[in-house]
C-alpha cells in the first residue's frame, strides 16, 4: 500500500508515472501460454515481471476476469498477491452502490482475510454520491479513483451537462473533494481530454489524476503532461493493449518491456521538463 508522498517518491525514483493495464483477454494472449494450468496468471505474471522496474502502478481490469467466472476470479487473486508491493495497485472495477453494497465491494476487493485480495486502490463511479463512496473510504490507507471524465466518446452524454457547479464532472471533482482529501483521492481523467486538464487542475490542484486513453485510444502524452502535470507530477497515465498485446508470439514480455520503456523515457523527459526530477 502506497501513501500519497510514497507514491511521489517511486515516480522520482523511477522517472516513471505509468500504470500498465492487465486488461488480458484469453483470446489474444500467446497460444502457447494458453494449455497452462493458469493461462491469464501466467501472462500477467511475465507482464508484471518484465515491467516492475518501469511503471509505478497496475491496474487490473476486473471485468476481464469476472468474464471466466470462478477461473477468472482466481486469476485475479493470483495477480493480486503476486503484484509488487512497492506498486500502487488498482482494482479497476467502476464499482458504485448503496452505503451496505458499496461496504461489499470494499471487502471484495480491499479486504484479503475476506477475499483473498487487497488492492491499494478502486475505481469507483459517483453517480450513487456520498453514501456509495465512504465505505471504501472506511479502509485506511486505501484510495478511492472517482470517474470524472472519461476516455469515452459517450462522455458527452452526461459528463458535461450543465449543473449549477460547472459542468456535471467538475461538479463531481468539486463535490467529492469535500469528502477526502488529495491523499485519498484520484480522479479518472482520460487522455482524449488533454483540454480539459488545465481547468480541472484549478479544483483538483493536488490530487492525483489517473489517466487512460494513451496508446491503443489515441491520447497525447505530451499534452496530458503539458495540461494535467501538477508540481509533484500528480499523473498515473495507464496504458493496457499498447503495452500488453505488443507482440503475442514467444517474445510477448520483452515487446511489452519494449513499449513500457519507450513511455517511461518519454516520462522522464516530461519529469524533468516540468522540474519534478
Ligand atoms: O477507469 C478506467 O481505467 C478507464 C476510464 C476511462 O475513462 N477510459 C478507460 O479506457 N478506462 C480503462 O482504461 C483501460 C484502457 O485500456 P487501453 O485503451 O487498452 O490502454 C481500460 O481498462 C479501460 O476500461
Amino acid at each position: 500500500m502506497l501513501s500519497h508522498q510514497q507514491l511521489i517518491s517511486q515516480i522520482k525514483q523511477k522517472k516513471s508515472f505509468l500504470c500498465v493495464g492487465l486488461d488480458t483477454d484469453i483470446n489474444k494472449i500467446p497460444a502457447f501460454l494458453r494449455d497452462h494450468e493458469d493461462p491469464i496468471f501466467e501472462f500477467n505474471k511475465r507482464i508484471i515481471d518484465a515491467t516492475a522496474d518501469l511503471c509505478v502502478a497496475y491496474k487490473p481490469n476486473s471485468a476481464f476476469y469476472e468474464a471466466y467466472g470462478i477461473k477468472g476470479l482466481q486469476s485475479l487473486i493470483n495477480t493480486c498477491n503476486y503484484l509488487p508491493k512497492d506498486t500502487l495497485n488498482i482494482i479497476d472495477a467502476k464499482r458504485g452502490d448503496i452505503g451496505n453494497t458499496s461496504d461489499k465491494y470494499a471487502r471484495t476487493f480491499f479486504d484479503k482475510a475476506s477475499s483473498g485480495m487487497d488492492f491499494d486502490a478502486i475505481t469507483v463511479t459517483p453517480y450513487m454520491g456520498n453514501d456509495s463512496v465512504t465505505p471504501y473510504l472506511a479502509y485506511e490507507g486505501k484510495w478511492v479513483i472517482i470517474l470524472a471524465l472519461t476516455s469515452s466518446v459517450g462522455s458527452k452524454d452526461f459528463q458535461y451537462l450543465d449543473t449549477n457547479d460547472g459542468h456535471l464532472y467538475e461538479a463531481v471533482i468539486k463535490k467529492a473533494n469535500t469528502w477526502a482529501g488529495a491523499d485519498r483521492l484520484m480522479f479518472v481523467v482520460g487522455a482524449t481530454k488533454s483540454t480539459e486538464f488545465t481547468n480541472i487542475r484549478q479544483y483538483a490542484p493536488d490530487n492525483f489524476l489517473l489517466v487512460p486513453g494513451v496508446g491503443a485510444q489515441g491520447g497525447s502524452l505530451e499534452e496530458v503532461c503539458k495540461y494535467g502535470m501538477n508540481k509533484d507530477c500528480g499523473l498515473l497515465v495507464n496504458a493496457s493493449r499498447s503495452i500488453i498485446y505488443a507482440s503475442n508470439g514467444e517474445d510477448f514480455a520483452e515487446a511489452a518491456r519494449a513499449e513500457a520503456l519507450k513511455l517511461q523515457q518519454q516520462m522522464a523527459e516530461e519529469l524533468e521538463k516540468a522540474g519534478v526530477i
